[in-house]
This record gives C-alpha cells, sequence and structure tokens, in this order.
C-alpha cells in the first residue's frame, strides 16, 4: 500500500479495519461482512468525506471509531495509541472527549423530554467543563442559536436547528475529531447548506478534524479537503476531493458520478456507459494503472494516480499542510463481498427502468 508523501500528522489512523455482523437467530453461524480490511488516516484540522451508496459499510466505520461497535479486526490509532488494544471494553473518558459523533437522526438523538439546557450542561459537565450560563450561551451562539432557546423542548426547533443543538452537545466537551454520519440528509434542502457551512467554519476556526458520511457526493465535493470512496465494505478511492470528483479513476466513482444529474449536459445518464462499468467492476479483465500502464493482481493494492495537491482551503490556513495524493485500488481487485453483486444488480434494474421510460417518453414525444 501506498501512503500519501506530504500528510499533515494523523490524528487518527485506522489500519485493516474489519466488522462483520451476525445475522439470523442468536444461534446462526451466519455472518456479513460489513466492512473489509478498511485504512485510512484522518488528518487534523481537516474534514474527510466518506462516500457511498447505501449499505456499503459508512456507518459502520463511524460506529467503530466512535466505539458503538466492537471492530472484529483492526487498529484504531489515536495520537499513535491503539485504542482497541488498550481499551478493550469501552472507550475511556479521554477518547470520547477527543472523539464525538453526529447522527443522521437530529430528533432521535435528542430525549424530547429534555430542554436543550439539559443536553448542553450535561455534555459540559460529564467532561469536566462548568456549565455556566456563558458556556452555555457560547456554544449556542457558535452553532448560530440564540440564548433563548436553552429553555426549549427538541420539538420546538426545526430539524436545521436540533441538528446545531447536536454539533454544540459533540462542541461541549472539546473535541478533536467529530464523526459526522449524514448530518444533513434529513434536512430540507435549503437549511442543509447551513449546517455544512457550519461543518467548514469549525474546522477552519478550531481546527476540528470530521468524517464526513454523506452519499450526496454534491455535497462532498462542497465540503470536503479529502475524499474516501466505499464500495461494497471497501475503499476503492480517495484523495483530494476535488480531484476524486472531476477526474474519478474508478470505475465503481464513475458509476456513482454518472447517476449525478447533469444539468449542462441533457441525456448525459448512460445505462450502456453505466452497464460497461458495472461489468468492469465484477469482472475486471485489465487495470490502466501502475508503472507501465499494466499490473499484477498482488502489489500495489493501491494506484498514485495525482499528486498531493496543497489542502483546497490551505491559503489562509497553510498550517494544515499538503494534500493527501489521489489514489486509486488496482481495477484487477474485484470485490471481495456477496454485497457488490447485490449493489450493482439494484443499480442494474434502476437503469432499465431509466431506459424505459425515456424510450416511452421518446415514443410518446415523436
Ligand atoms: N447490526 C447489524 N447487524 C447485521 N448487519 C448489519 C448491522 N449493521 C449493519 N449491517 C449490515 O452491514 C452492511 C453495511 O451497513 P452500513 O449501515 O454500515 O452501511 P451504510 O453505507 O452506512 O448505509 P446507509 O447509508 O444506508 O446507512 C449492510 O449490509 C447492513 O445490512
Amino acid at each position: 500500500m501506498t501512503h500519501p508523501t506530504k500528510p499533515t500528522a494523523p490524528l487518527l489512523s485506522v489500519r485493516g479495519l474489519t466488522k462483520d455482523f451476525q445475522v439470523g437467530t442468536v444461534f446462526s453461524r451466519r455472518r456479513v461482512r460489513a466492512v473489509n480490511d478498511v485504512s485510512f488516516d484522518l488528518p487534523a484540522g481537516r474534514i474527510t468525506a466518506l462516500v457511498g451508496e447505501s449499505g456499503s459499510g459508512k456507518s459502520t466505520i463511524a460506529r467503530c471509531l466512535a466505539r458503538l461497535e466492537q471492530p472484529t479486526s483492526g487498529e484504531v490509532l489515536l495520537d499513535g495509541e491503539d485504542v482497541l488494544r488498550t481499551q478493550r471494553r469501552r472507550a475511556s473518558r479521554a477518547y470520547r472527549s477527543k472523539v464525538q459523533m453526529v447522527f443522521q437522526d437530529p430528533f432521535g438523538s435528542l430525549n424530547p423530554v429534555h430542554r436543550i439546557e439539559h443536553f448542553l450542561t450535561r455534555a459540559l459537565v460529564l467532561h469536566g467543563h462548568s456549565a455556566t450560563h456563558e458556556a452555555l450561551c457560547e456554544l449556542l451562539t457558535t452553532v448560530g442559536l440564540t440564548e433563548d432557546m436553552l429553555q426549549s423542548y427538541p420539538h420546538e426547533l426545526s430539524g436545521g436547528q436540533r441538528q446545531r443543538v447536536a454539533i454544540a452537545r459533540a462542541l461541549a466537551v472539546e473535541p478533536s475529531l467529530i464523526l459526522a454520519d449524514e448530518p444533513t440528509s434529513m434536512l430540507d434542502v435549503s437549511v442543509r447548506v447551513g449546517v455544512l457551512n457550519l461543518m467548514r467554519r469549525l474546522r477552519d476556526e478550531r481546527d476540528i478534524a470530521m468524517l464526513y458520511i454523506t452519499h450526496d457526493l454534491g455535497s462532498a465535493r462542497y465540503l470536503a479537503d479529502t475524499t474516501m470512496v466505499m464500495f461494497a465494505g471497501e475503499l476503492v478511492e480517495g484523495g483530494d476531493a476535488l480531484a476524486v470528483m472531476d477526474a474519478p479513476a474508478h470505475p465503481y466513482t464513475r458509476l456513482l458520478l454518472s447517476a449525478v444529474p447533469d444539468p449542462e449536459r441533457a441525456g448525459s445518464y448512460d445505462p450502456v456507459e453505466r452497464a460497461r462499468l458495472r461489468e468492469a467492476i465484477l469482472n475486471p479483465t485489465s487495470c490502466p494503472y501502475g508503472d507501465d500502464g499494466t499490473c499484477s493482481r498482488t502489489e500495489p493494492v493501491r494506484h498514485i494516480v495525482g499528486e498531493a495537491s496543497e489542502a483546497r482551503w490551505g491559503s489562509p490556513r497553510p498550517e494544515a499542510g499538503g494534500g493527501q495524493p489521489h489514489w486509486v485500488r488496482c481495477h484487477l481487485r474485484a470485490p471481495a463481498s456477496d454485497i457488490a453483486r447485490r449493489v450493482l444488480k439494484a443499480t442494474d434494474r434502476t437503469d432499465g427502468e431509466a431506459t424505459d421510460a425515456t424510450e416511452k417518453a421518446e415514443t410518446t414525444a415523436a
């Protein structure tokens, strides 16, 4: 595996993370591999997007890092310490005060019987900070809410405001890393950008690192410094967010991007090209990367396809250091799990329906 050439010091490193779930009854031996041998670094003060379709394993990674799930194997290194080994049963308070999670559903994550003041006070006190009125107000102001909301119940706030409260609660412990699992997917489009801008501001002003999990490629392009693409429990591509989105190197990334409507190119949705990409993913016959344009099935697993670029928001924040090089998993590595076939079959059906609809529309127009 090739590592970035110009890295910022990783705040958190993941090595060979694998997670199997038992499925069926308690006596069942059937297991599903949700995450398979995933490795990446999360640099301090940068936003890393983890994109992929539903079921690709994104939330499982976040839950493993938040220590809500116990990984089957692998290492999670925070400041160089493998916390899965040193804190086997549960995460220490020190770990939880550095790594916080914000969930997709802002309503579900706030107990409806408590006022906003309660959530913020509890987070401050649990992590050894004093919950003065000033501290509570500062938290609310940081996330763009007002002091009077301290006395509100969650149901009295909008979805966007509730998500800001969830972020304020995470901020109360002064974390170095926020794991944000689809934090805007349940919000109206009109308030999404406000939450994304808040995340960007927290990175810029407080140097907080974020793992931003989403299936919305547009928001990943808008927000992230670095993007990683996940397919069927494995990472297939990563690097500078703009490079990955503008020059995707893996057929799966291309397949994902080809489903994003492009208003500048009418008819850009091309089921034939998508079928070709699916075939290239499941039954690869060649890989265009490697030293001489060919490569073997063994090593390296990752090919570098682009130079490390300067951090996207680097000019006002030179201390953030350089970006990561753009890498792609060798095309000859077919995905390991059956989930891959299931996911691609689903996109196959969608393409069939899209083609039928287009043909119908064309016939009607004629
Ligand atoms: N507790 C569990 N028990 C059994 N299987 C699980 C469990 N949690 C997740 N899985 C399986 O693991 C795989 C990955 O799920 P995960 O929720 O991580 O995907 P995801 O990419 O986050 O999807 P989504 O965007 O829909 O949340 C799926 O096949 C899912 O069915």
